[in-house]
């Protein structure tokens, strides 16, 4: 799978095409190199009999006319149905380049394998519901299927479902990623994601997360050097000690939970009674996980905010920080949920990147905007999705060892959006190496291999 690159909206996937189309690049040449492109994906995908090619009438579906025309040419017995007449200049070259007969797609019979080109970026609404359960009848019916740029009926900007998309088994993303491609409910439906090059340079701040370039410690590391985390425990000191456990699994130095007497913590953790967070050599201080909603524990927050060390902020420190945003350092690193979200930043328009981008500029902080689509934005406009995370990640504490993580990469690197970049990484690697069914403390044991892996 091809990870990190750019990912553009509709809009600026238009301004980019336009951009080249301005240097000279050829309209129509385009349209031939992203379907010849696409059809070469479909080609090395191994069947290469009774194809069913849906044409609609914008350039999704010139680049299905061409992909329809390539493959026969190649030898594939191909068919192709139309919704509709072509209505670009371009695809209208390439049906007439295809030259073949078309059939109507609401009576054509089915096929092994479909290629949807009936809608990409262009979509502004949802299929007539006659053409979506067509459409969904004929992915249905076929053991193999490709969706040209984004399956019809997806929203390019937002990833939302404008009318019901079936689920492919690859998606020929063409020039860059869509923040469908990344963004549920549409990311659920892509299959395999294949990146196919245009040959456009297509710019962007927004980037599919990548995975890190790690360092390992040098001969003159020692513990210090390599990062003191600090964590503050509350009233479950549980979540705190797994997010202790994680940072202290990341490549820091060394871990110091402050805590009770009486917990049980792993042999390298240091724990420390009492919140005296003054000592200078602590590189990233972590607070939330566990910590509670009292009185008390809001003096221990105000005490950590005071610190002025770099922060991590989850859970319960997000909750009590609701209705404060601006009492948020800049430069901290945020963990929110949707509900933590929600409660911090209110009903924010536009799609979760936006959203996360907003919040990210609203507190001066890298937000975290965790879920099965986790984006990582920074206030200065960066931001990076990760797409694809197990869902066995959805069970308690998984969130405490992504909070220990980032505390511990902030350490290391001193670089909160890349420490928090890192951490969503090797969060989902560690959860993918776990496999299946297991518990926040199995991430403990598979992060080695997940940074081992990055080195
Ligand atoms: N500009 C170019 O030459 C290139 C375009 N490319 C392809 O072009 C696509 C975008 O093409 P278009 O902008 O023509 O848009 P689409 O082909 O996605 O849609 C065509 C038109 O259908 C209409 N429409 C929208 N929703 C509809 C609905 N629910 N029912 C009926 N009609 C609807 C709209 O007027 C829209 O412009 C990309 O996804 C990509 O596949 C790429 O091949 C790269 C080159
Ligand atoms: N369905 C899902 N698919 C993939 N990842 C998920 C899913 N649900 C949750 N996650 C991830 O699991 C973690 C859960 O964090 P959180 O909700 O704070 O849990 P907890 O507070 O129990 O630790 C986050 O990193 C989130 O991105
Ligand atoms: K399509």
């Amino acid at each position: 799978m091809t990870r990190g690159g750019p990912i553009l909206t509709a809009a600026q996937m238009r301004a980019a095409e336009q951009a080249a189309f301005d240097a000279g690049v050829d309209a129509y040449g385009l349209m031939e190199t992203a379907g010849a492109a696409a059809a070469e994906i479909i080609w090395r995908g191994g069947h290469k009999r009774d194809t069913l090619i849906l044409c609609g009438p914008g350039n999704n579906g010139g680049d299905g006319f061409v992909i329809a025309r390539i493959l026969r040419d190649r030898g594939v017995p191909v068919r192709v149905a139309a919704l509709g007449e072509s209505r670009t200049s371009s695809g209208l070259r390439a049906r007439a380049a295809w030259g073949g007969s078309v059939e109507d797609m609401m009576t054509a019979a089915p096929a092994t394998q479909i290629v949807d080109a009936l809608f990409g970026t262009g979509l502004t609404r949802g299929l007539d519901s006659a053409v979506a359960g067509r459409l969904g009848a004929f992915v249905e019916a076929a053991t193999f299927s490709h969706a040209v740029d984004l399956p019809s009926g997806v929203e390019t900007d937002s990833g939302a479902l404008l009318s019901a998309a079936p689920h492919f088994g690859t998606t020929i993303a063409l020039g860059a990623w869509k923040p469908a491609h990344l963004l549920q409910p549409a990311s659920g439906h892509l299959g395999r994601l294949v990146l196919a090059d245009i040959g456009i340079a297509v710019p962007s701040r927004v980037r599919r997360l990548a995975p890190p370039i790690l360092e390992a410690p040098g001969p003159e590391a020692h513990k210090y050097r390599r990062g003191l985390v600090a964590v503050v425990g509350g009233a479950m000191p549980g979540a705190a000690a797994l997010a202790a456990s994680a940072a202290a699994h990341s490549g820091a130095g060394m871990v110091r939970l402050h805590a009770a007497a009486g917990l049980v913590v792993p042999h390298a953790i240091v724990r420390q009674e009492g919140h005296d967070l003054s000592d200078p050599r602590i590189r990233a201080l972590l607070i939330g996980p566990g910590l509670g909603r009292d009185d008390a524990t809001r003096r221990l927050l105000n005490a950590a905010l005071a610190a002025a060390h770099p922060l991590v902020l989850d859970a319960d420190a997000l909750v009590l920080l609701a209705g404060a945003v601006d009492r948020i350092p800049a430069g901290a690193i945020l963990t929110p949920h949707e509900g933590e979200f929600q409660r911090l930043f209110g009903d924010l328009p536009g799609s979760k990147i936006d959203r996360a981008l907003a919040a990210a500029r609203q507190s001066g902080a890298m937000v975290v905007y965790k879920g099965a689509d986790s984006v990582i934005a920074a206030p200065d406009g960066r931001a990076a999705v990760a797409g694809g995370a197990s869902p066995w990640l959805s069970t308690a504490g998984t969130g405490d060892v992504l909070a220990g993580l980032a505390a511990g990469r902030l350490a290391v690197t001193g670089d909160p959006f890349r420490a928090a970049c890192e951490a969503v990484w090797l969060h989902g690697e560690a959860a993918r190496r776990a496999g299946a069914a297991f518990v926040a403390d199995d991430l403990l044991r598979a992060l080695p291999a997940a940074i081992a892996a990055r080195l």
